[in-house]
């Protein structure tokens, strides 16, 4: 199998998966990979793989599915679908206008394409956008027309035979597709220019050049400290996909990392720009800066204070340069666009500053609540937030709170970084009639720098909400918030862990903790099922991918003891530790020179031979192992004796665990290396503090814990959810069981994580195992 970075890809090798990743949260990421992992496995002596390592997000292309439609359970007969022969790949975007057009859904606007066969043909590739872009059904057979876009008009190029086709798709460069219904309803191919230039069909395209000013062999690698800035600007954007182009060409070299939104409405970016990088960047926004025209000469808000490499590398506000287009840059949810040559008269910071002493001016926070609890100006005047939950929700609050307002008031309003105080300024002024609006330009943000610069008292209280992964900058260290869960003070701001709620909420520390970073108990529950559920396909994936060592002698023993536990315990059987596990048990105790180990739960004593077979014959070495239950010891112990040669001995107890810990103690027996704990989850806890206890661990030594991250029997959960006849109380019986063993295991493990004694790592390797190590040896 080969797994490759998806850089142009032109050809696509017979019986290959293709999958794009992009953006998602790191719990989704988890689900999906493993789904990816699923089908990667499955078809491994099958093909070739792509994947692109840049985004996240898996998308099964070659079926024309996303991930969410492809099952883990069936990916060979997706597999059999794609195309025999080699294929072509193109990008394939639709402009704003016809998205609109259309109503095609935002994520549906772009998509890759496979022309099957050697040499591409505009039939074809006609014919498999018709079928990618199901919305482009809505034309009803209207012929196409495919232009090779340069962004200017003159130098357009129509793709009119194959032959040009087949002359673009050896360009170098990944393809763009987009339809424009203006030009006799055709599909336009643009294609990102490369700073060399491409010819194309006898025309030169015009090529962009990194300006002279850019910093020379400027890394990626951010090492200096960090400016964080927004700016924003509303101005007629004709071609948004075309702006995004010309913006990644030019921010990428400067490694600024952020998000930007484009629409046909203007621009609205919130990024973080290394400081070596800070000139470069202002002189490609300066007034008479000819890259980005559209930009030229926008006020660049930045942030008050800088952030250092370290403090950028531990909690980074941003992850990579996200440029996005959107339908607005502001989504404000109004059908009729507002009437932005009304927008009130801007103050600067100092204005603002005095303006706040007005006792008979209206305050507007119109940001939402969460922000407003954070931290707001304090004014002489009439203050009240508009406690809204979107910005959508802003045209109904200011109509009520304004409703017998007269409309020669001084209405003074304020946001982040005021580009929300625009749209509101304009619909207090040209739809409700107010005369005197007068917002805060550049937001807090911008009178926080000029505060800090002046030496001012800052009439703004505690922290701003911002809008990247920090959440929260302070401006003052009052404190104004409480916590939701328990009404306490605080300042902390997070999303709720449990990803489909995700919900923003303002929760101290402790409440934070004892709720796993959820917001409340339902979520802390669906937040356990569901890691439960990636780790059930990560286990699938590690599964396949190990490569454990040759067993040889020990080899024919295991299988045997694994034939043989499957016929005594089919139900049982799952239990034992198998060829995976076992290798990890090897790979420790041959790590650690392990000589003395102690296992709790032999069961048929799979996990026993392989330590014993790891660590060898010799006078020290020893195997100790606990079973109660006697049909399965009888098992381990006709193995044990049976595979003595080239291992070390093995002693097993029959008996009660907690029994069998407290004779070891009594009779002074030295502390093990390696203790693996594998039986009652119930009673981890007593174990595990036992052995803590006693010293029963030496002090180098590791205490391995399975089932750390158990998960319910997902499937008969369901069913019983589903009430099915079959199944029945059965059913429910082993959900309930199981979701009761979850719980036991996730106590333990926050009980191990609260403990100061000891150190902690959860590898997820089948159904999670801990390795617990005296914190000072
Ligand atoms: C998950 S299995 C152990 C699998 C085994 N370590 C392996 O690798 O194949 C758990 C075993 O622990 C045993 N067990 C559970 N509670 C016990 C207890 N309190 N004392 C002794 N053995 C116990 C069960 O009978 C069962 O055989």
């Amino acid at each position: 199998m080969l797994l490759r970075g998806f850089t142009p890809v032109r050809t696509v090798p017979s019986r290959a998966l293709f999958v794009q990743t992009s953006r998602c949260t790191r719990l989704r990421e988890g689900l999906q990979w493993g789904r990816f992992a699923a089908a990667a496995a499955a078809a491994a002596t099958r093909g070739t793989f792509w994947y692109g390592e840049r985004t996240r997000r898996v998308v099964w292309r070659l079926c024309g599915q996303t991930s969410d439609q492809v099952r883990a359970a069936e990916p060979q007969q997706h597999l059999e679908k794609q195309p025999s022969g080699p294929s072509w790949v193109f990008r394939v975007y639709l402009a704003p206008e016809l998205r609109a057009a259309l109503r095609v859904a935002s994520s549906e606007r772009k998509g890759r394409v496979f022309v099957p066969g050697a040499e591409p043909k505009l039939d074809e590739l006609h014919a498999v956008i018709r079928e990618r872009f199901v919305a482009l059904k809505k034309l009803h057979g209207t012929p196409l027309r495919v232009v090779l876009v340069s962004g200017k008009p003159d130098s357009n190029a129509v793709i009119d035979s194959d032959a040009r086709l087949k002359e673009t798709s050896q360009m170098q460069v990944p393809l763009y597709l987009r339809f424009d219904p203006q030009l006799d309803p055709s599909l336009i191919e643009q294609f990102r220019q490369r700073p060399r230039g491409i010819r194309f069909g006898g025309t030169t395209l015009q090529t962009r050049q990194l300006p002279p000013f850019y910093p020379m062999n400027k890394s990626s690698v951010l090492t200096d400290d960090i400016q964080m800035l927004s700016f924003y600007r509303f101005v007629s954007i004709s071609e948004p996909e075309e702006l995004a182009s010309r913006l990644r060409f030019y921010l990428k070299p400067l490694a600024v990392r952020g998000r930007i939104y484009i629409a046909t409405e203007g621009v609205n970016a919130q990024v973080a720009v290394p400081v070596s990088s800070l000139d470069a960047f202002q002189q490609l926004f300066a007034p008479d800066a000819p890259h980005l025209t559209e930009l030229a000469g926008i006020y660049l808000n930045m942030d008050p204070y800088r952030l250092s490499a370290a403090q950028f590398a531990e909690q980074p506000p941003f992850r990579n340069l996200h440029i996005r287009c959107r339908r607005k840059i502001v989504a404000d949810g109004l059908k009729e666009p507002l009437d932005l040559a009304q927008v009130g008269r801007e103050l600067s910071p100092a204005e603002w500053q005095k303006a706040l002493e007005d006792p008979h001016a209206i305050l507007l926070d119109v940001r939402n609540d969460y922000e407003t609890q954070l931290g707001t100006f304090q004014s002489a005047g009439d203050a009240r937030p508009l406690n809204t939950r979107t910005y959508r929700e802003t045209w109904k609050a200011l109509e009520e709170r304004l409703a017998n307002e007269p409309r020669d008031r001084r209405v003074l309003t304020f946001c982040t970084g005021g580009i929300r105080c625009v749209k509101a300024a304009a619909y207090l002024q040209s739809r409700l009639g107010f005369q005197r609006v007068e917002r805060l330009g550049g937001g807090i943000v911008s009178y926080a720098a000029e505060a800090k610069r002046h030496g001012w008292e800052p009439k703004f209280k505690g922290s701003v909400y911002v809008f990247d992964e920090r959440l929260k900058a302070p401006v003052t260290n009052d404190v104004l918030s409480r916590c939701e869960t328990c009404g306490g003070p605080t300042q902390d701001i997070l999303h709720c862990a449990h990803v489909p709620c995700h919900r923003r909420l303002i929760q101290c520390p402790n409440c934070r903790h004892r709720l796993s970073g959820c917001c409340s108990s339902e979520c802390q529950r669906g937040l356990e099922l569901a890691l439960a559920s990636a780790t059930n396909e990560l286990h699938w994936y590690t599964q396949s991918m190990n490569r454990t060592a040759p067993w040889g002698t020990e080899a024919s023993i295991l299988k045997e003891l694994a034939a043989e536990t499957y016929r005594s315990f089919p139900q049982a059987a799952h239990m034992m530790s198998g060829p995976v596990q076992g290798a990890l048990l090897q790979a420790v105790a041959r790590l650690s020179r392990a000589q003395r180990v102690l296992e709790i739960g032999t069961f048929t004593g799979y996990a026993t031979l392989c330590f014993a077979g790891a660590m060898g014959p010799n006078n020290v070495n020893q195997v100790v192992t606990v079973e109660r239950d006697p049909e399965s010891a009888d098992i381990a112990e006709h193995f044990f004796q049976r595979a003595t040669e080239g291992m070390a001995p093995i002693r097993l107890y029959r008996g009660a665990a907690l029994d069998v810990l407290q004779l070891l103690w009594e009779h002074e027996e030295p502390p093990f290396d390696l203790i693996y704990l594998d039986a009652d989850k119930r009673q981890y806890i007593a174990y595990y503090e036992f052995i803590l206890e006693r010293r029963l661990l030496a002090p180098h030594g590791a205490l391995l814990v399975d089932n750390v991250l158990f998960r319910p029997l997902y499937g008969k959960q369901r069913h019983a959810d589903l009430e099915d006849v079959e199944l029945g109380d059965r059913a429910e019986r082993i959900a309930l069981r199981s979701t009761k063993l979850m719980q036991a295991v996730h106590e333990f493990n926050k009980h191990v994580q609260e403990d100061a004694r000891v150190t902690q790592v959860i590898l997820p390797i089948r159904d999670g195992v801990s390795i617990i190590q005296w914190s000072k040896p």
